[in-house]
């Protein structure tokens, strides 16, 4: 999506400067349809204008510092929220959401928790143009427009959403109802299992990870309420339960590769599990079992 940030561009000495994935977004979206997902988009920049006396554009290192010191500020580690939708109600600090299927789901949180749009649904056409109506004209005034691309990073293999918080974490990680996409990979042995992996993330897809400890109770309508206190905040999110699983530890990557080896280590008590879990695109941990 490309926005216009100021002079209109000559001719022949129109530049275009690119940076990839200049950062990452890590976020939820409220859907009428799906609910709740969790999605983690890569950035793609390009600028074009014209050079300066120093014959740039713009210098790479400030560019990348504003791009993705604005991107990660409007929408990284929030719940985004599409205000039109058929089924949401926004009441103060508790949104609700009622899905085409009838599920319920109700987050209450802070405003920096949350970003709202005036659309009747979230993809990543509409936050290109949203990004880019509002960073462009921050640019300097040799750059003439500029463009931002959301991709998800190639997947070949198992990969799940989810939407989570980190309550004791001191960055916006503690922000509930933020979500990621991610790769998964289980060995058994040493020996890849990608269709155990596949069965995992099938069965994980679109989840809510909550902490034992949050959770607060399940209503007469089947929905887990999770609560918890953070320094942004007071959070609570409300889904349901099948839609859920529960930790004992707070849902880092760590706990849930974690978890899931100690699942596979009941299944095959006397083999070496070795699973890989993903935060986002390109970090994780392993945890090993046996
Ligand atoms: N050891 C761990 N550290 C962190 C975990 C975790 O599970 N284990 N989790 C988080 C957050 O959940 C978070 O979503 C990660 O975000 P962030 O640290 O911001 O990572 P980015 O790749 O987006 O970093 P940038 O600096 O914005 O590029 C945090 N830590």
């Amino acid at each position: 999506m490309s926005h216009r940030a100021g002079r209109t561009p000559g001719n022949s000495d129109t530049l275009e400067l690119f940076v990839d994935h200049v950062t990452h977004v890590d976020c939820g979206v409220l859907d009428p349809r799906s609910g709740l997902s969790g999605h983690t988009w890569l950035v793609d920049a390009t600028l074009t204008g014209q050079r300066d006396a120093s014959g740039m554009l713009f210098d790479f290192g400030p560019a990348k510092r504003l791009l993705k010191r604005e991107i990660d500020a409007l929408i990284d580690h929030r719940l985004l929220v599409p205000r039109l939708a058929n089924g949401i109600r926004l009441d103060g600090p508790l949104i609700t959401l009622t899905a085409h299927d009838g599920a319920g789901i109700d987050y209450r949180g802070p405003a920096a928790g949350v970003a709202i749009f005036d659309a009747e649904a979230i993809d990543s056409t509409l936050l290109e143009r949203w990004l880019t109506e509002r960073i462009a004209p921050q640019l300097p005034a040799n750059i003439d427009a500029l463009t931002l691309a959301l991709r998800e990073e190639r997947i070949d293999g198992p990969h799940y959403h989810y939407c989570h918080g980190l309550k004791s974490h001191d960055g916006n990680c503690q922000r509930m109802g933020h979500g990621h996409r991610c790769r998964l990979a289980i060995a058994i042995d040493g020996v890849d299992q990608p269709e155990i992996a596949q069965q995992w993330a099938d069965r994980w897809q679109g989840i809510f990870i909550g902490q034992r400890e949050d959770w607060v109770e399940t209503d007469r309508h089947g929905r887990h309420h999770f609560a918890y206190r953070a320094e942004q905040g007071d959070f609570a999110f409300a889904i349901d339960a099948g839609r859920c699983v529960i930790l004992d530890g707070p849902p880092t990557v760590e706990n849930i590769a974690d978890h899931i080896a100690g699942e596979l280590r009941h299944a095959h008590p006397a083999q070496h599990i070795a699973v890989r879990a993903y935060e986002g695109v390109g970090k994780g941990a392993v945890a090993r079992r046996g």
